[in-house]
């Protein structure tokens, strides 16, 4: 049996700075070099009065936050008499709001806090009408949940659902407002049936969310000697392949519908384990046997928000488009030149089978941009006599810290 692993390992161990974080130091140390330059050296003060100041500033940011609620509640109302909170949600305004606080930033705390933090605000500012209600891969404790409350904040009501066809059915239903699932993976690459679904559904991509994803070992007893089987979702085994094959290579691997499943099915035995994200831990009730024990130390997931409406530009927005095209030469080429042609970016193209008859097969392509720019607008009418077939999935802004 392996003995519990002591020896950092490249990545898995030791996880890397985000891009963000990474950045970030720099872009303090600018602040704070500007502002020792601006300021004389404060002597160093005596914890009560610390404190003190500390009680001032926080009476300070509740009376704001409170003032900052009131302003919403009348943008609210200044809508007019709205059906329901969904009507009331504007997700371009919140990452024009979400991208002024990253670019005031100076430090010391990163851009990914602040934008939770003001994403909270937000968040909470929207319930006073009505708490919107998002359908995720469920149970509690699921990767899809973190990148809910990251992108919507915990001022919500969560639906946890059995299967990403479900998430799209509800939403399609509206027993959901919006519904957030997972499309590709930095390390396993992109989740086909995901991309499947938006085939034959009218739904469209209202939203983006990046998560690092960060697996942990979870067991009842938090002993790697106790464990004889493992629990937990096929990509997360693949994300894990290389910590699996030195430390557990004996472990018989069972593959369940989610990570918070995996967690759920670890609480009853002693020699079961799962590898799931810290939070199911946490909901479940398991110890932390080794974490984080993925391979990859950048792996990442990218979430897509699902609606039933299309919002306008933010300013800083992607496009996915589903075109159809005929398997004859250059047939690809000729559909992405109207894009290249006026500069706007391909970040992502996926080939799919179509699904609607003999050779034709689907691209699902990511262009910056939105379709009510003129710019996007222009490529779409020269587009649509290249294609066979062209489908906006949605304009939505690109994700934020
Ligand atoms: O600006 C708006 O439209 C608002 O409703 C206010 C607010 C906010 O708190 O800033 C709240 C919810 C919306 O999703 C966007 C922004």
């Amino acid at each position: 049996m392996a003995t519990k692993p002591t020896k950092p390992r490249s990545g898995a161990a030791k996880p890397a700075k985000s891009k963000a974080a990474a950045a970030q130091p720099a872009k303090a140390a600018k602040g704070k070099a500007a502002a020792a330059a601006a300021a004389p050296e404060t002597p160093a003060l005596d914890l009560p009065t610390l404190r003190t100041r500390i009680d001032g500033i926080d009476q300070h940011i509740q009376q704001l936050i409170a003032e900052r609620a009131q302003y919403a509640n009348q943008v609210g109302k200044a809508k007019g008499k709205l059906a329901a909170a969904v009507d009331y949600y504007r997700p371009e305004r919140e990452a024009q709001v979400l991208r002024r606080v990253v670019d005031r930033n100076d430090g010391p705390l990163q851009d990914e806090v602040l934008v939770r933090l003001f994403r909270e605000i937000m968040s909470a500012c929207l319930a006073q009408q009505e708490p919107l209600k998002i359908g995720f891969l469920g149970p509690e404790g699921t990767h899809s949940q973190q990148a809910v409350f990251k992108h919507f904040g915990h001022s919500i009501h969560g639906l946890p659902l059995g299967s990403i066809e479900e998430v799209f059915q509800e939403v399609e239903a509206g027993n959901a407002d919006f519904g957030v699932v997972p499309v590709e993976n930095s390390t396993q690459g992109t989740i086909q049936s995901t991309l499947d679904m938006f085939l034959t559904s009218k739904l469209k991509i209202c939203g983006e969310v990046e998560l690092r994803i960060h697996q942990h070992l979870l067991s009842r007893s938090g002993r790697i000697e106790d464990i004889e089987r493992v629990y937990s979702h096929p990509q997360s085994f693949a994300q894990c392949k290389a910590w699996l094959r030195e430390y557990l290579p004996k472990a018989e691997k069972i593959a369940v519908a989610s990570n918070a499943e995996a967690a759920r099915r670890a609480r009853n035995a002693d020699d079961a384990a799962a590898i799931a994200g810290a939070s199911a831990g946490n909901v479940y009730g398991l110890k932390n046997v080794a974490g984080p024990i993925e391979d990859r130390p950048d792996n990442t997931t990218r979430f897509l928000v699902i609606g039933r409406e299309l919002f306008t530009p933010s300013g800083n927005d992607r496009t996915s488009l589903l075109i159809f095209i005929k398997d004859q030469p250059g047939a690809l080429y000729n559909v992405l030149s109207p894009f290249a042609k006026r500069g706007l970016s391909m970040n992502r193209i996926e080939s799919r089978p179509g699904h609607t008859g003999r050779w034709q097969y689907a691209f699902f392509v990511d262009i910056g941009g939105h379709v009510l720019e003129d710019a996007m607008r222009e490529a779409l009418a020269e587009l649509d006599e290249l294609a066979h077939e062209v489908k906006v999935l949605g304009s939505y802004p690109v994700a934020i810290a």
